[in-house]
């Protein structure tokens, strides 16, 4: 066992000495060490009660022959950091997640791993840490919340919150109907009830074969739930209790480049945040995978649309997800398009994608369609290029809300804050793409989401007729014509730097193109003359981060020279 290293031979006397002081007995050294890596935090909704998840999940480690050994990441309720300098560290965080667990797993020898992450980065930070660690690993998230209702029976959510203050901006909705909406749009524990980033995330690991069957979709805070936790405990010490299974279930054998294409497949049939696309990059480049940006638009062609959750349908959450069949009856239902999912992937259950998905079936055709009925025959998210992003750009085209082609003039702001006063001030209207820069990886630095003037934007009822484009990154609950993620960002020179307002900038999402209609002599000019703003900082970690951190089209993973 990996663990031998801290607790066999003489040598390792002293090493017993401080785990006897921990509780452990002669007998416990012949056992498995599993370190139970946690992210309870009491400030996120999502993870206020993993303290309790994880007593679980260590009553039934116990109980199955193995010692358990909890320690806890960081975490970043983007909720509550959005719209202000405090989002500058919610992507930023990712990195600090990986970099915890690979540092207790590794400093302590730990045989293996069961990691509870739920909210938007803390999923890939810890599969990055993972992967790093590369020890046999089972995931099990804290799970999504239930939906929230008006009193007039309205379903809502966070998205719910977010546009609602648009709507109060301009007037269509009263205090009183403001409030209506802030004391019912989160009404449980758990990780926000659309396919916004973390249930997104939490979905994607059903597809990589890395968490088991409900992962994604069953309620926080259930019986059904506390099922899925014991189940993923016994079978983390099923695998760390025999050698072989040790060897064949070490997270890259599964984490394999097939897994990182079901995931993409899987969040392209049910529209998943954008926010996918900068973390699955981080999570291939992690495993060492050769797996770009430019192959997104292959898998999205072959994909169909054949669920929407908010915020792309308002009134549909995880809770219907589950209900109909969960992501398993997603999976089957895709396997019918041929090529759409690779069936034959090992999973850490022990059986390949097939025989796990084989018994499921979709129970209710309005919320996952079937193959024959999709939204569209292409998947929910487009990696777009042109000279106004050389390096590519997002936008998740299942929340789009008006056509999917469109021109318009440019209104720009240098950073998020510039762009809501400018959009509350009136300065965006019909037929304007918005252009807000400089807050990318390193110009933000840190790639702040945007829900707050996308939110606003939609709230103010210009979702149709206005688009937006920015090197920063948006939330899972952003809808309409939102493009992020720009590359190269305006802080590395790039090209969205460059324009002015009045730029005539054009969108086009079936060909996947992003472009500015400037001759490339004028582009020449204006290169030539420009130098890219830089930020004063005042916090030595994000400096730190700007320093090391690549641009979005690598998944904003940080140089390293090993
Ligand atoms: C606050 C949210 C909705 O969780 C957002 O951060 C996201 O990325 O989806
Ligand atoms: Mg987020």
């Amino acid at each position: 066992m990996r663990s031998d290293e801290v607790k066999k031979g003489y040598h390792r006397t002293p090493h017993r000495s401080l785990f006897r002081a921990t509780g452990l007995k002669d007998e416990d050294f012949e056992k498995p060490f599993i370190g139970v890596a946690n992210s309870f935090i009491e400030i996120i909704p999502g993870h206020f009660f993993l303290n309790k998840v994880a007593n679980i999940i260590k009553e039934e480690i116990r109980a199955n022959g193995c010692i358990p050994f909890e320690f806890n990441t960081i975490g970043i309720d983007d909720g509550i950091a959005m719209g202000h300098d405090g989002m500058l560290y919610s992507l930023p965080s990712r990195e600090l997640i990986a970099s915890s667990i690979e540092s207790v797993m590794n400093a302590h020898k730990l045989d293996a791993m069961i990691a509870i992450p739920n909210c938007d980065k803390i999923v890939p930070g810890m599969i990055m840490g993972a992967l790093r660690v590369n020890v046999p690993t089972i995931f099990v998230s804290g799970g999504p919340m239930a939906k929230g209702y008006k009193k007039d029976g309205t379903p809502i959510d966070l998205a719910s919150a977010f546009e609602a203050v648009g709507k109060h901006e301009a007037g269509v909705i009263s205090e009183e109907q403001l409030r209506d909406i802030e004391c019912n749009a989160c009404p449980s524990a758990g990780s926000c009830s659309g396919m916004f980033t973390a249930n997104s995330m939490n979905t994607l690991m059903e597809a990589m074969g890395i968490a088991l069957p409900g992962n994604g979709t069953i309620l926080a805070q259930t019986v059904e739930r506390e099922t899925l936790y014991r189940k993923a405990a016994r079978r983390i010490c099923e695998i760390a209790k025999e050698e072989t299974a040790r060897k064949k279930f070490t997270l890259k054998n599964i984490l394999n480049e097939n897994a990182v294409r079901n995931a993409f497949a899987v969040d392209m049939a049910m529209g998943g945040s954008s926010n996918t696309v900068l973390h699955m990059l981080a999570i291939a480049n992690e495993a060492g995978l050769d797996f770009q940006l430019k192959d997104i638009n292959a898998i999205s062609r072959n994909v169909s649309h054949i669920a929407k959750i908010s915020p792309s349908l308002t009134n549909v959450h995880m809770e219907d997800i589950n209900r109909a069949g969960g992501v398993s009856a997603v999976m089957k239902e895709m396997t019918k398009r041929s090529n759409n999912i690779l069936i034959d992937n090992l999973t850490i259950s022990g059986e390949n994608l097939l025989q796990l998905i084989v018994g499921a079936e979709i129970k209710d055709k309005n919320i996952i369609r079937t193959i024959d009925n999709p939204y569209s025959e292409v998947g929910g998210l487009a990696i777009l290029y042109g000279n106004l992003a050389e390096q590519g750009a997002v936008i998740k085209t299942a929340g789009l809300t008006g056509s999917r082609v469109f021109t318009g003039k440019a209104v720009c702001f240098n950073g998020q804050q510039e762009a809501v006063d400018g959009i509350i001030g009136g300065k965006v209207k019909e037929g304007d793409v918005v252009v807000i820069r400089y807050e990318g990886p390193k110009g933000g630095p840190g790639m702040q989401e945007m829900l707050t003037p996308t939110s606003l934007i939609m709230g103010m009822g210009l979702g149709s007729s206005v688009a937006l484009i920015t090197d920063g990154r948006f939330s899972g609950a952003t809808r309409g014509a939102s493009i992020g993620h720009v590359s190269p960002e305006a802080a590395e020179g790039g090209m969205i730097g460059l324009i002015e307002d009045g730029d005539e900038i054009h969108i086009d999402v079936d060909n996947y193109i992003l472009s500015v209609k400037l001759s490339d002599e004028e582009i020449g000019k204006r290169k030539a003359n420009f130098v890219p703003l830089k930020k004063k900082l005042q916090s030595r970690w994000l400096s730190q981060y700007r320093a090391l951190v690549t641009n979005a089209s690598n998944g904003a993973v940080l140089k390293t020279d090993l």
